[in-house]
């Protein structure tokens, strides 16, 4: 049979239902699992592509809906080296995906393979895991569907992290090259990390245990195994408490608990028990993404999200490369979006004098301009993010010749974390271990980490209007240029409060306006988010 004969029959079995247009979108193809197959399949088909046009480098598909509810599913590609897909194919992914019928799937699929110069003898070479929900082991069959019909080697990694699949994506393609990431296996993901974890403590204890909220996704069985390599909490290691992992019963996955619970609803899960000071955290779904958190001294909850990362590792990271005697050759930066706390970017460029870039929502966007910086951190307030090094600062740390043995211990350190710390994605199992071994080398409990800086009050109010596309945005998001006039009407409402700043974005995962505000008292941050809110809900009618 010849391979377009081949593709209408598999994709026949794979109907897409016709009322339905999807997007790949800031997180892939995501929605009610019940929707998925046909979209699955034909993200199958555009993964085989990918790999061939890439010389049959190895793609990564990745079946998850993350923080949503155990009902969603989605589909996401990962690139060679363990980035998100390149821009330019998303739209490649919605065609395919709104294809009405399998004749016309076959012929885009076909004017695709031409119009990229696709070679039919190139080979392409897929891996693939999924998150613990329940529609994930059918998902996959419609996967398997599409590699098979198209030639496609492929490998099952079965239940995973996100983060853990980018890693053996990168894994598999520098294999054998002069920079091999790491064994392309689960276990060589928690080798490497159990080591360099090891190594980056430089025998240092951690104060105190810290409880890890799992959402009772796939990260809790992942971080059982991990704990497995590192130095056990018999034997003064640090001891990891896992909770919220019960992946028996999909009804609890994200249930009021994991890190977009916690985020969204400033509080700790109904569940958490945990004591005054103690250090707290939670992960989302599929582990990409971690928050921390502590009950204070009166009681009241306190929030380290991904701000409060982000200038740890920035002040550790820039303290090390002084102390290595680098600190005039390594460039460090760090990356936010408009909602990071103003606070956390004042402490960045008046205390820690790092540069601060600010970009639109979504990692890929912040990903891409921390890559800048010879050392750039970069995470998203919600807890997802990670610090790449460029391979200039690589070759810097791997090549200097220390002059002291302080100047070795921070090179040693330093190296260490380029080896913990998961360089292709935010990875809450390699965040959370970077976290701890900052605290322990700062003698820091989670007070200290919050007493750096006081965040400014702020809200998130999500508006419903009637077409979200009219809210155009310039200056990373931080400024309306559509509908006019509105962004003078935010300007004189922000003027009115002390250290006051809002602004107003269509999301781009959901149907809706999202306005954020900050000012210096709490009832000044929910007025003025208020009022601005009202302002869109005008416009927006
Ligand atoms: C305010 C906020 O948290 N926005 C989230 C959310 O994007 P929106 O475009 O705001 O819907 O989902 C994105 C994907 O998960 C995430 O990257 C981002 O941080
Ligand atoms: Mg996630």
């Amino acid at each position: 049979m010849a391979l377009h004969e081949k593709l209408l029959e598999a994709s026949g079995k794979h109907p897409k239902p016709a009322e339905h247009q999807f997007q790949y979108g800031t997180a892939g193809f995501r929605m009610k699992a019940t929707l998925l197959d046909p979209v699955v399949f034909r993200v199958g088909l555009l993964a085989a592509l990918r790999s061939k046009r890439l010389g049959g480098q190895t793609i990564g598909v990745m079946i998850t809906a993350s923080h949503n509810p155990p009902e969603d599913n989605g589909v996401k590609l990962v690139d060679p080296m363990g980035e998100m897909l390149e821009a330019s194919w998303e739209a490649y992914a919605t065609k395919l995906a709104n294809a009405s019928s399998d004749a016309e799937l076959v012929e885009i699929y076909n004017k695709l393979s031409t119009d990229l110069k696709i070679k039919s003898e190139t080979p392409a070479r897929v891996v693939y895991a999924r998150d613990t929900r329940a529609s994930g082991a059918t998902l996959v069959a419609a996967l398997v569907d599409a590699l098979e019909v198209t030639g496609t080697q492929y490998t099952d990694y079965k239940l995973m992290t996100t983060p853990q699949l980018h890693y053996i994506v990168r894994s598999v393609n520098t294999q054998g090259s002069e920079a091999p990431f790491g064994e392309p296996s689960e276990t060589g993901y928690y080798k490497k990390v159990g080591a360099a974890f090891k190594k980056a403590m430089q025998g240092r204890k951690a104060n105190g245990s810290i409880t890890v909220d799992c959402a009772n996704g796939v990260g809790g069985g992942k971080l059982r195994e991990l704990i497995k390599y590192l130095p056990q909490a018999s034997e003064g290691g640090l001891e990891i408490k896992v909770v919220n992992d019960d992946v028996l019963k999909p009804e609890r996955l994200n249930y009021q608990c994991g890190a977009d619970f916690v985020k969204t609803n400033q509080r700790a899960p109904p569940s958490s028990h945990a004591g005054q000071l103690a250090r707290c955290a939670s992960l989302d779904g599929d582990a990409d993404r971690i928050v921390f958190y502590f009950i204070d001294h009166d009681g009241k909850f306190v929030l380290l999200d991904g701000d409060r990362i982000a200038t740890l590792a920035a002040s550790f990271i820039g303290d090390l490369a002084k102390q290595a005697g680098l600190g005039d050759e390594l460039r460090i930066g760090v990356v936010q979006t408009a909602y990071a706390n103003g606070s956390s970017t004042q402490y960045i460029s008046k205390s820690l004098k790092l540069p601060v870039v600010c970009t639109p929502t979504g990692v890929k966007h912040l990903h891409h301009a921390a890559t800048k910086f010879d050392i750039g951190v970069y995470f998203e307030a919600n807890g997802h993010g990670t610090v790449v090094f460029s391979p200039a600062a690589l070759k810097t740390l791997a090549t200097t010749e220390p002059q002291s043995p302080a100047q070795k211990t921070a090179l040693d350190t330093l190296r260490a974390l380029t080896d913990l710390i998961n360089q292709t994605v935010g990875d809450a199992l390699s965040d959370l271990l970077l976290v701890e071994v900052i605290l322990a080398h700062k003698g820091w409990g989670p007070k200290e980490w919050e007493s750096t800086y006081t965040d400014l009050p702020n809200r998130l109010v999500r508006i419903e209007v009637a077409d979200r596309n009219i809210f155009k945005t310039v200056d990373a998001e931080r400024r309306l240029e559509s509908p006019p006039g509105v962004q003078d009407q935010i300007d004189a409402l922000v003027g009115k409060y002390k250290a006051g700043r809002s602004f107003a974005r269509a999301s781009g995962t959901e149907d809706a306006v999202r306005v954020y505000a900050e000012a210096a008292t709490r009832g000044e941050a929910d007025d003025l988010a208020q009022k601005v809110a009202t302002v869109v809900k005008q416009a927006g009618r």
